[in-house]
């Protein structure tokens, strides 16, 4: 009888104890959908979107969706206006005499270390502007005799246009720029390039040159913030500086030179994968650049659309006018990113002053370095978008007051060249990461030449990293 009483209590407390399991199963798994529908809205919330930039669609392509972050406009709109109106416009601006000749000055020791510049090709010096083509305002200051006269390539010792012609700079203005080291107000040797013979692209330069100015410019002067850094003002230099070197990678990975027996140039899809494709930091940061380019050229709208662009040729220089207006007034552009990025937030803080002089510093840094790249034509293009960044730059932070902003800039010739080059190169980098990365071929390459489980590894490290 106690032996049954006691079984009888056995099978009570088993069932209790099943009761407790079953109720506990149901309470989890409801707890578990809960959770996951709340994470889900509040991914898809357009506030945290930024944290699932990028996403492998099921047919193989990589796509960026959700607001840039610290900037205003989303991954889908940039892309939609980049292809439908910048680039277009852009394509067409640079070609224009006025935009196609920039003054640089390509022969100047390195600041910091003894020249140490190795380039493997032929290709990575800068070629010589035919004649025929210069601008003839550009080309005669002060009476200088024809023969002395700029664009020779590989002879430092060359004569060189050391003065600004009062006829081309007509309407620009000859004043410092407080946040580069290089402009034109510089008297050294100068020489003006055409920047359509010498795109940017696959030079050879590469090895302990090319690592050393990176690891310069990462490691002094705009060091890579913490991931749960919130000030923007410490990561703006670093974005910018990252986005451009995403461009540079992009260019490289774009006209590549694929086999050097034949002289057969075109994309390398792995090594665009390899550099910049398969971190989705340095996409972020090339879009957060183009998008804090965009916002000064457009902030800069008025006057750029008042100066005057005089290369000698009217028809080509009411061209130029022309896309300069359809470009900075764009209706399109207008409704779809108004404003790229917001630049009044930054400096607001007690210590803004104080870190925008900081940030000024080593900007100006980073501009003198490019001195030190070893190779003529990638000096060429790291000194023509390090100065297109610090006009940005001057156009952003350096006029003081929104409204009489257009009273008070003051660009240099060279600066609006350099500005618009830089955008340009920014634009195509855009499209290329969009149209490669989108393609069936990059996929198929990804996949036959790393197996899928890295792949698919890399992919869920950078989302963790996202999280
Ligand atoms: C100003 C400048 C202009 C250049 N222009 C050209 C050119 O026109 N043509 C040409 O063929 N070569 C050019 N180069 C060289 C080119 O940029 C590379 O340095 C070279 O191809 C060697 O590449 P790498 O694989 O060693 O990596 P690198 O591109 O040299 O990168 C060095 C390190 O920086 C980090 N890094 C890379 N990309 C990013 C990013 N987007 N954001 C943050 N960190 C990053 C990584 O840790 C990487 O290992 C230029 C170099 C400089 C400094």
């Amino acid at each position: 009888m106690v032996e049954v009483q006691i079984r009888s209590k056995k099978l009570t407390n088993g069932g209790k104890k099943k009761n407790r399991i079953w109720w506990w199963t149901v309470v989890g798994a409801l707890i578990a959908v809960l959770l996951a529908t709340s994470l889900n809205q509040w991914r898809n919330s357009r506030k945290f979107s930024f944290i699932r930039p990028l996403c492998r669609c099921s047919e193989g392509s990589y796509k960026y969706t959700g607001i840039i972050e610290d900037c205003c406009c989303d991954y889908e709109t940039v892309d939609s206006v980049n292809g439908a109106v910048l680039y277009p416009l852009l394509q067409e601006l640079v070609t224009t005499p006025f935009f196609r000749y920039f003054k640089v000055k390509l022969w100047c020791d390195c600041p910091f270390w003894p020249d140490d510049g190795m380039c493997r090709l032929r290709d990575c010096s800068v070629c010589e502007c035919p004649e025929n083509e210069f601008p003839e305002p550009f080309k005669r200051p002060h009476g200088l005799p024809k023969e002395d006269l700029v664009c020779q390539e590989g002879k430092p010792e060359a004569a060189v246009d050391r003065t600004l012609d009062a006829k081309a700079f007509r309407g620009w203005a000859v004043v410092d720029n407080p946040w580069t080291n290089d402009d034109e107000t510089d008297n050294g040797e100068m020489t003006y390039v055409n920047l359509q013979l010498n795109p940017e692209r696959y030079t050879g330069y590469t090895g302990p040159s090319a690592r050393r100015i990176w690891d310069a410019i990462y490691s002094e002067n705009c060091p890579k913030y913490s991931s749960g850094e919130s000030c923007q003002e410490k990561k703006v230099l670093y974005k910018l500086i990252s986005g451009l070197h995403s461009s540079i990678s992009v260019h490289i990975a774009t006209d590549y030179l694929l086999d050097e027996n034949t002289n057969q140039w075109g994309a390398n899809l792995q090594l665009m994968y390899d550099r910049v494709l398969k971190h989705p930091e340095r996409v972020q940061n090339l879009y957060f650049t183009f998008l804090f380019v965009l916002r000064a050229v457009t902030k800069a709208a008025t006057y750029l659309e008042q100066a005057e662009y005089d290369s000698g040729n009217h028809l080509e220089d009411l061209k130029a006018h022309s896309l300069i207006r359809q470009l900075v007034h764009n209706p399109k552009l207008q409704a779809a990113c108004p404003l790229p990025f917001d630049e009044a937030k930054l400096w607001q803080g007690q210590s803004g002053p104080e870190l925008k002089q900081q940030t000024q510093k080593q900007f100006r840094n980073i501009s003198a370095l490019m001195d030190c790249v070893g190779c003529e034509k990638c000096r060429l293009w790291g000194k023509l978008q390090v100065l297109g960044l610090g006009t940005a730059l001057k156009i952003l932070f350096s006029v003081d007051g929104q409204k009489d902003q257009d009273q008070t800039l003051q660009l240099q010739r060279n600066e609006v060249i350099a500005l618009m080059n830089l955008l340009n190169r920014l634009s195509e980098s855009l499209k290329s990461v969009t149209d490669m990365g989108s393609s069936a071929a990059m996929d198929g390459l990804i996949l036959q030449n790393s197996d899928k489980v890295s792949l698919i590894q890399g992919l869920r490290e950078s989302w963790m990293a996202q999280w």
